[in-house]
């Protein structure tokens, strides 16, 4: 029988509805489809006044709606779980480990992921945006993390391409609500936030930071994860979670007094102070820092030789130094990310969303 010659239950509707909280960012045109579809089949035809010209988000969820015109419910609902059932199944293919040897991996669209001389390199790939970090980035980082833990490399690297390593969550991030609310939206992107922590935490072998330029926000708190962080000359560290509104993440409420004390660490994730790469390298969060000039050519010499070590030992070693906290940080990643949710849905984080989207404030 065809698809579409069955009918969707509101059973099947319902299924379809949770299972769209677990794909891959699917991007906004499918997005925009989904919510229309979303609200014909359980409002019917579009019936609330269009947003001004400058509530761009809102006029293209109105116009994606009223674009399906008096398109029956039931056929709504129907195409509501068509079209989440086809995203579930090329969302698990893409999930599949394929291992490249030698050559780019296809099937990200926002990282540059390589495996060559036993090395597997995942690089942030949104130069223009300084490598802000998106939904669909969250959820590209942790497939290449989960590959790469799979794949026959013996050390894996996070880098950046262009002058930024990255600047962090992408502020955008925030103004995709879905029809079910904001506190809706605060809880998915907590339980997204701890997904992705957990994978650094869990990940079995030896992780290096390239950080080729400046570094913010969760970009840097995640460095507490890593086992080796090398720096540019040019990069900064700098976690202004208190001008935006938010608190620490990244399990740097605890990583980070334990690699530079409390009192250096407050400073940073409080106070938000920038860090620079020698002050940073001086605290123990950077491992060494490089002349930008040579950044790259020192670096990857350095990791080439250290790939060639036995991948074992490495991987045990590994294991030795990091097992018996794992269950500690994942507590403080719950934790961290329960009060993330909470702040997210605060006027003073609001406030400062708005104000960079709006291009009143920067850092
Ligand atoms: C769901 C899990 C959430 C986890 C919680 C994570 C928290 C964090 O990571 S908090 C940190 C968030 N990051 C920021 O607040 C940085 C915001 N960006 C800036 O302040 C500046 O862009 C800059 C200082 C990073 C760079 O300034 P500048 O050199 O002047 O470059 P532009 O501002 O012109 O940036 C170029 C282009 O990129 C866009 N962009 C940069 N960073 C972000 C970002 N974090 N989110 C969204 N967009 C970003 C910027 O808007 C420009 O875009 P166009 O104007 O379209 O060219």
């Amino acid at each position: 029988m065809s698809k579409t010659a069955m009918r969707a239950s509101q059973k099947d509707f319902e299924s379809a509805l949770s299972q769209v909280k677990r794909l891959k960012d699917p991007g906004n045109e499918v997005k925009l489809k989904l919510y229309a579809l979303y609200k014909q089949a359980t409002e019917g035809p579009c019936n609330t006044p269009k947003p001004g010209v400058f509530d761009l988000i809102n006029k293209a969820k109105w116009d994606a709606w009223n674009a399906l015109g008096s398109l029956p419910k039931e056929t709504a609902r129907q195409n509501y779980v068509d079209l989440v059932s086809g995203l579930s199944s090329s969302s698990d293919s893409s999930s599949q480990v394929k291992p490249e040897a030698d050559r780019k991996q296809p099937g990200y669209e926002t990282l540059v992921v390589t495996s060559e001389d036993s090395i597997t390199k995942i690089m942030m790939n949104r130069p223009a945006k300084k490598n802000a970090i998106t939904i669909q980035m969250y959820n590209e980082i942790m497939l290449a993390l989960k590959a790469a833990s799979k794949d026959d490399s013996a050390i894996t690297v996070l880098t950046g391409n262009g002058d930024y390593y990255s600047s962090g969550n992408d502020l955008s991030n925030f103004t995709d609500i879905p029809p079910e609310g904001i506190e809706e939206k605060a809880k998915s992107s907590a339980i997204l936030l701890r997904d992705f922590v957990d994978c650094f935490i869990d990940f079995p072998k030896p992780l290096i930071a390239v950080v080729n330029g400046p570094a913010v926000g969760i970009s840097v708190t995640i460095l507490g994860l890593f086992d080796t962080v090398y720096a540019s000359s040019r990069a900064t560290f700098h976690t202004p979670f208190s001008h935006l509104g938010q608190s620490p993440e990244g399990c740097s409420s605890y990583t980070f007094p334990k690699i530079m004390g409390p009192a250096k660490a407050a400073e940073m994730l409080i106070f938000g102070k920038k860090l620079t790469a020698a002050e940073a390298c001086a605290q123990g969060l950077v491992t060494e820092v490089f002349p930008d000039s040579t950044f790259q050519k020192e670096v990857w010499t350095r990791l080439k030789a250290y790939s060639k070590l036995p991948p074992n030992a490495m991987r045990i070693s590994k294991q030795v130094i990091r097992n018996r906290e794992k269950e500690k940080l994942r507590a403080i990643n719950a934790e961290e990310s329960r009060a993330l949710q909470e702040r997210w849905l605060s006027d003073e984080c609001t406030n400062a969303v708005m104000n960079f989207l709006t291009r009143k404030a920067k850092l």
